[in-house]
This record gives structure tokens, sequence and C-alpha cells, in this order.
């Protein structure tokens, strides 16, 4: 992990309008991730964490403050250079992998890492077969989205996130609806993404899961209330990471 900023967030509010009243949800963020990252972000259901991660990586729009990107402003974006600058820069991962009934494994990864980069169609399937390799799925690549495990189909969901080469990937609970087997299948591919650079921000329940991170903070109530740093995983430290987070999370009453 470099010191350099990947992502900032100041100040960063946001309020649903479309409730009566409205929903005041995140109260003034301010929040800075640096490039080679892995920030998890915990606290009560309700607590604002999706939306965070959601107003920080462009899916929504924040009502108050600014987010930048390597730099780059992206409250000031429009809608059309916000979907560039996220199938370009940005990676997904969510509960559930989103994938079209109508095809395959590999094409469903295909599908955005092409519309990303059109002209370069050959090296697109290049790396794409390379991730299903290094991921170990490629031996299910023409299998249907119902002919794989879930632990399979996150991987694959990994992969669709890696496709286009981002800067940063964002996760929201994305071992949340797994076993546990399948839960250190997917978080074993995550913390191998993380250990060769990129940067990556992951809402989660499971203290298993976010003992891996960098670092973890702690939202309630729409506010950034405490933040521990985990330092580098080692697996070897992995029971002890665990129960420092959960003493940790106890005392935030997590
Ligand atoms: N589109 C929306 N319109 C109105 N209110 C919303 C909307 N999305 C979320 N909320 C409200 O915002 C609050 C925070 O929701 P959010 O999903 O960010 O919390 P969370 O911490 O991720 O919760 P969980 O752990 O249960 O997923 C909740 O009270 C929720 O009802």
């Amino acid at each position: 992990m470099s010191d350099e900023m990947m992502l900032r967030a100041e100040g960063l509010s946001k309020t649903y309008y479309s409730t009566d009243p409205p929903t005041q949800v995140l109260n003034g963020i301010d929040l800075a991730v640096n490039k080679g990252e892995f920030l998890t972000i915990m606290g009560a259901s309700g607590s604002g964490k999706s939306t965070l991660l959601y107003s920080i990586s462009g899916m929504d729009r924040p009502t108050g403050g600014t987010v930048s990107l390597e730099g780059r402003d992206l409250t000031s974006l429009n809608d059309n250079e916000m979907s560039k600058v996220r199938l370009t820069s940005m990676g997904f991962i969510f509960q559930q992998a989103y994938f079209l009934n109508n095809l395959n494994i590999r094409d469903n990864i295909l599908l955005p890492a092409l519309k990303a980069t059109p002209k370069d169609k050959d090296a697109v399937i290049a790396r794409i077969d390379a991730l299903m390799e290094r991921f170990g799925i490629a031996h299910v690549k023409t299998h249907g989205i119902t002919q794989v495990s879930g632990g399979q189909l996150q991987r694959a969901s990994i992969c669709r996130a890696l496709s286009a080469g981002p800067s940063i990937l964002f996760a929201d609970e994305p071992t949340g609806a797994l076993n546990s087997s399948m839960t250190i299948e997917v978080m074993d591919a995550l913390t191998d993404v993380h250990s060769e650079g990129t940067t990556l921000v992951m809402v989660t329940h499971d203290p298993a899961c976010a003992a891996r991170a960098d670092r973890v903070i702690y939202l309630r109530d729409g506010l950034l209330v405490d933040s521990r740093e985990l330092g580098k995983w080692t697996s070897e430290q992995a029971t002890q990471r665990e129960d420092d987070l959960l003493a940790w999370l106890r005392k935030n009453g997590f």
C-alpha cells in the first residue's frame, strides 16, 4: 500500500427525499482511501454502509460534500461522464451476481469489458481467460449461471469486476449469500486481488471477512465513529485478528 491517495470523500452527506419526512442517512463523512489499501466498512444494519459505498463509487449521488478519485472530482461529473468512470476505472461486486440468464459464465464476464474497450477484443478475451484461470473457474466457462456453485459465481463476479483493469474495487456484502466454505473461497480470491495492489473497499457484517482488511471503519447513524488499523494480512494471525476485531466491534456496540 502506498501513501498516495486513491479516493477522498469530504463532508459527504446523503438525504433521501423520496420519503416523507426525508431520510438523512450520511451526516458529513470525511474518508480517505490510499492506493492499494483494503478498507472495510462495518456498522449496524441501517447505519448507512451501502449508502456510503454507493455515494463514493458514483452509483448514487451524494446530496452534499465531494468525492474525488485519483484527484478527479467525481461529484461535478454528469451522468455520462460518471458512467464512463465506473466502466473503466471501477469494479463492483454485490451480494448477488446479477448475471444474465441467457449467457454463459464467460460471456457474462466479457460483456462489460468489451463495452469498456470495444477495439481491443482479442486482448480483452485473453485477459478474461487468464482471470478465469487464475480464479479457478476456467473449467466452468461455458456453464450457465445456474450450473455453478455460489462461490464459483462470486469468483466470476470478481473476474467481471477486474475485467476492465479498474483502479478500485467496491464490494457490497460479497459473501452475504454464501456458506462458510464459499465465503473463505471468495475472501481468498479478494485477498489475492488486494495483495497484487488493487485498492478494495468492502461492506461486510462478517468480522472474519473484515479481519482480512488493512483498516476497518465503523459507522453509526450515518457518522464515521471509529477506525481501526489492522495492518498487513497474514493467514497465520487470522484468529488473533478476528478476536481483536470482535473486541473492538463489541466496544462499538456491534
Ligand atoms: N432509496 C432509498 N430511499 C429511502 N431510504 C433509503 C433508501 N436506501 C436506503 N435508505 C435508508 O437509509 C438507511 C441506510 O440504509 P443502508 O442500506 O445504507 O444501510 P446499511 O448500513 O447498508 O444497512 P444493511 O446492513 O441492513 O444493509 C436505512 O434507514 C434505509 O432504510
